[in-house]
């Protein structure tokens, strides 16, 4: 099979010529061509405007370089006749004006060799590369892109965004950084040039959940270097600071499904210091890693072709009809037709006596539960040991503190905020993950309106941070655990997050997260003195049209 395959979704107009024996897996005789023309603007950032200008121009240009190679292809197979089996093209997320020219690209050369047409989403196409190469089966995605930041694991059907942020994509928090110090777009890989010549320099870290946000990283990097930080300080802080950030809510991905394999996607995955900390992550706790080539990071055709390759297999064409582009398509919108309803990120597994979570060692002692904040080399020393004594008082004061207010938390033995270490009473029989019901679900939601009344957030209320079942002689109860990213807030929008949070990670791993969220959302509003103010909250953060 031979499939053409264009993007042009914000700056790579690109044409790729992907070849292969067998669309479903990498072989050795796969084949991938890629012509790519970049638009790079003159000052400041990607310009809309001229950046589809650029497309106009460079498309047809890029598009006839790939019909040419494939048809010497062809020849050179011995084959007379149409030199590709279909076209597949970038339908969105991107900046509308170029996605109109590439559909329009896409659509002359579909008709003009009367071949199908393939809609592929830039985003899945950016994590299914790395899976396709890397043969793993069912990896948790990291996708570290300009306009975007997401990890997604597939489950029924779909890719389902399990973390993302909470405000910009990462490359472009990091090129409105450059862009404030001067330096000319893209601003990637300069912060990774300079970094590698900076002494470390302290930036907000914001990790909610599985999502996590720039913002407040992005206006302390500028004030700094307004202050007179040296920009090699500042760029080393923002490397070790976004991409520890990254890295983490990657781990917690992995923790929460169960999963043991970790993808790369995007342009900013091209950077050596974050490959590195997703390695040495990966390798701590036992799991694989895969990068793909920087060809495939960055925006390209090639993961375009690859993706129509699998998808045109799968018999997912696309009338010429119906192939509108889609500036905003979300990558948990598209119907996954190349991947059976079996397969899942989401593995579970046995009992054991020691589990490994997201960033503590846990250690089963009889009636005790020894904690342990474990260092994570993969982050600078400084920022490692503060995050560790932090969230490890924190823990302590906000599990007693919840306690207080009527909420079943575990009672604590002993805390060593010095060894990040704390001794909880072993509590319930399962995860909530293991032991779903509508009844246990409102349970958490009336515990986090109480401990929302009283001035503090949970922070990642998911279904692994809920303990339920009877244990021993105790009754069956819903016990909320792992209090380490509370913190007291009296703001709406935080506790909403927590709400958020709960509502990702049913989507991550229920079968139906509808019912499940409507039953804790019940609860919440009948206990809580503020939920109007709360659900309005929660209402703005999904309608920011990040979330679904
Ligand atoms: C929707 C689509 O158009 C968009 N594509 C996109 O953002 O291009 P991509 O090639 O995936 O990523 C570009 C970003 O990647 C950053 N980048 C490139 N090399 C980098 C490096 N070595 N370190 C950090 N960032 C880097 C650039 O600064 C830029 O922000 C997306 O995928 O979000
Ligand atoms: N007090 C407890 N009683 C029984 N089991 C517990 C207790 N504390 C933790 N566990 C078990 O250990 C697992 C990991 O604990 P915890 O969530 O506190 O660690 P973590 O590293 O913060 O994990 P994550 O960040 O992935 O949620 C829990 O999902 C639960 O199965
Ligand atoms: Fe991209």
């Amino acid at each position: 099979m031979r499939v053409l395959g264009i993007e042009g979704t914000a700056w790579a107009a690109s044409a790729a010529v992907f070849e292969t024996p067998d669309p479903a897996r990498a072989t050795d005789d796969d084949h991938v061509f890629i012509e790519t023309d970049a638009y790079a603007p003159e000052s400041g950032g990607i310009h809309p405007r001229e950046a589809a200008e650029h497309m106009g121009e460079a498309i047809p240009t890029v598009v006839e370089t790939a019909i040419a190679h494939a048809r010497e292809r062809a020849a050179a197979a011995g084959e007379n006749g149409v030199p590709i089996d279909a076209v597949a093209f970038a339908r969105g997320p991107g900046l509308g004006p170029c996605l109109r020219i590439v559909g329009t690209a896409a659509r002359a050369v579909a008709q003009r060799f009367d071949v199908p047409l393939v809609g592929v989403n830039h985003m899945v196409a950016h994590l299914e590369v790395g899976r396709h190469r890397s043969g793993f089966d069912s990896p948790v995605c990291l996708n570290a892109s300009g306009a975007n930041a997401h990890v997604l694991g597939y489950r029924n059907g779909r890719y389902r965004v399990l973390g993302e942020t909470m405000d910009t994509g990462v490359g472009n928090a990091i090129d409105k950084f450059t862009r404030h110090v001067g330096w000319s777009h893209p601003g990637g890989p300069k912060v990774e040039r300079r970094a590698r010549e900076g002494e470390y320099h302290e930036l907000p870290y914001v990790v909610k959940g599985m999502d996590f946000s720039f913002s407040g990283i992005m206006s302390a990097a500028k004030q700094a270097v307004d202050d007179g930080v040296p920009v090699e300080d500042v760029c080393r802080g923002m490397e070790e600071t976004i991409f520890a950030m990254l890295t983490e809510v990657s781990e917690r991905a992995l923790s929460l499904t169960g999963a043991d394999e970790l993808v790369l996607g995007g342009g900013v995955g091209q950077n050596d210091r974050l490959q590195g900390m997703l390695a040495e992550m990966c390798d701590q706790r036992g799991a694989d890693f895969f990068a793909p080539e920087d060809r495939f990071l960055r925006d390209n055709a090639g993961m375009i072709a690859m993706l129509g390759a699998t998808m045109y297999a799968a018999g997912d064409t696309v009338p010429i009809a119906d192939s509108g582009i889609d500036s905003n398509f979300r990558p948990d919108e598209v119907a996954v037709t190349w991947r059976g309803p079996e397969e899942s990120v989401d593995r579970r597994r046995a009992a054991e006596t020691e589990v490994q979570g997201a960033e503590a060692t846990v250690r089963f002692e009889g009636d005790r539960v020894v904690k342990e904040r474990v260092p994570r080399s993969y982050r600078h020393p400084a920022l490692d040991e503060r995050l560790r004594t932090e969230r490890t008082r924190q823990e302590a004061r906000l599990t007693s503190e919840a306690r207080r207010n009527g909420v079943p938390t575990p009672l604590i033995r002993d805390v060593d905020p010095q060894e990040a270490r704390i001794v909880f009473q072993r509590v319930g029989g399962a995860d909530l993950r293991e032991g779903l019901s509508a009844s246990r679900v409102a349970d958490v939601g009336r515990w986090l309106a109480r401990i929302h009344d009283a001035g503090f957030v949970h922070g990642d209320p998911t279904t692994r941070n809920v303990r339920v079942g009877a244990r021993g002689d105790r009754p069956d109860r819903t016990v909320l655990i792992d209090f380490g990213l509370g913190y007291y807030t009296r703001e709406a929008e935080d506790h909403a997050m927590d709400i958020h949070v709960l509502a990702q990670s049913l989507a991550g791993t229920a079968d139906d997260p509808e019912t499940l969220l409507s039953a804790a959302e019940d609860a919440y509003r009948a206990e809580s003195e503020h939920a109007d103010a709360v659900f309005a909250s929660l209402d703005d953060i999904e309608g920011r049209g990040r979330y679904q």
